[in-house]
């Protein structure tokens, strides 16, 4: 029996998702009918199909700032409460459609106030999507509120992350441009975070090196690190194999600070030059708290199962491995410690023994 996870049988597995983008993720059908709903005329086509592989070309970039041009008509078209409030019910009907039992969702609320809606407003409305989203589909979804790092709200929007905290808020995050806008920019709303016991992640060691990286676990304090695939600047590969870590990696490692690896992602902004040469493989052999995720499953034209399903052709993966990145990820979550436990042995382990055994393994 052929034992390697088929693309069916991973969308059956119960997957935890930590990265992924809420204006990263929505349906080409529904940007075309909130176009027309709201007026917006800047779509390249009006077209599903046709704006399907728009995104996903014009995303395939090779360079971050220009993969995040493509936001413009996303966001565009998530300017009111009921947009809002439908793109967060799609993405929790199509992460649970895609066997995602946990999410953790992110998305900027400063960048949805353009047609005057407040920032409360913004998260009420993504909020209730996901309430609304959870409760029909069977998924769990917390949501991190992102600042712009090229910006200057990130206090403002780390004190909503805590306003909201009981009520769905599960943490922070800031995302845009990193070369020129390092973490430390934002350092009083991550002490802010601190003081509050709040959790976050950092966008950091994507299109920018080992300083970002040390700046965000070393100045700011992150809890988790988005990408963080440049970590492999600081470990030194022998031709026979053995790795030498540098003093930050070890550091990561020691710590086990999750890094939130996203790969096809990292193919089109340039991060990795290929799946098989992603530095995924390295980190996994090397036991960091490795995870896989999706960051913009449409400008990605991916889910977390493809995503997998390319990490198993390029990497030999099997089950196991699977399992394995999938218990990292439940471990990482910002959700308290008793209600991971929980899902890791009422829902991950219990799912991934019927695939298994499915299999013929033992
Ligand atoms: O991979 C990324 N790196 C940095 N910023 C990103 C990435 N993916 C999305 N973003 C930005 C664009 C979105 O508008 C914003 C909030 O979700 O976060
Ligand atoms: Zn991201």
């Amino acid at each position: 029996m052929d034992q390697k996870p088929t693309l069916e049988e991973i969308r059956k597995a119960p997957k935890v998702l930590l990265h992924d983008h809420l204006d990263g993720g929505l349906r080409p059908e529904t940007i075309v009918d909130l176009a027309r709903e709201s007026g917006y005329d800047r779509l390249p086509s009006t077209d599903p199909d046709n704006l399907r592989q728009w995104f996903h070309e014009a995303a395939d970039s090779g360079s971050l700032e220009r993969y995040l041009e493509t936001f413009a008509h996303t966001v565009g078209v998530m300017q009111t409460r009921e947009a809002l409030y439908r793109v967060a019910l799609e993405c929790a009907e199509d992460l649970a459609a895609d066997g995602v039992v946990y999410a953790e969702v992110r998305f900027a609320p400063e960048q949805h106030t353009s047609a005057g809606l407040g920032l409360d407003e913004v998260v009420q409305a993504v909020l209730d999507g996901f309430k609304d989203g959870s409760a029909r589909y069977g998924i769990r979804v917390g949501t991190l509120l992102t600042a712009m790092r090229h910006q200057a709200r990130s206090m403002e929007i780390a004190e909503l992350a805590v306003r909201y905290r009981d009520v769905g808020v599960v943490g922070f995050d800031i995302a845009g441009a990193e070369a020129g806008y390092p973490p430390t920019r934002h350092l009083d709303a991550f002490e802010y975070l601190q003081r509050e016991n709040a959790h976050f992640t950092i966008h950091a060691g994507e299109a920018f090196g080992l300083p970002s990286i040390w700046q965000a676990i070393q100045w700011c304090g992150a809890d988790r690190l988005g990408h963080g695939v440049r970590i492999i600047d600081d470990i030194q590969v022998s031709p026979d194999g053995t790795a030498k870590l540098g003093r930050l990696a070890a550091y990561v490692r020691d710590k086990r600070i999750p890094l939130e690896m996203c790969p096809t992602s990292n193919l089109q902004t340039g991060a990795a030059p290929s799946i098989a040469e992603h530095p995924i493989g390295l980190l996994r052999r090397l036991y960091f708290r490795v995870t896989v995720n999706t960051d913009n499953r449409l400008m990605s034209n991916t889910s977390l199962s493809e995503e997998f399903a390319k990490l198993v052709d390029a990497f030999g993966y099997g089950w196991d491995d699977l399992q394995w990145f999938t218990v990292n990820a439940m471990k990482s979550a910002f959700i308290p410690f008793d209600e991971r436990l929980a899902l890791i042995n009422g829902v991950i382990k219990p799912g991934f023994a019927r695939l298994k055994w499915r299999a013929g393994l033992p």
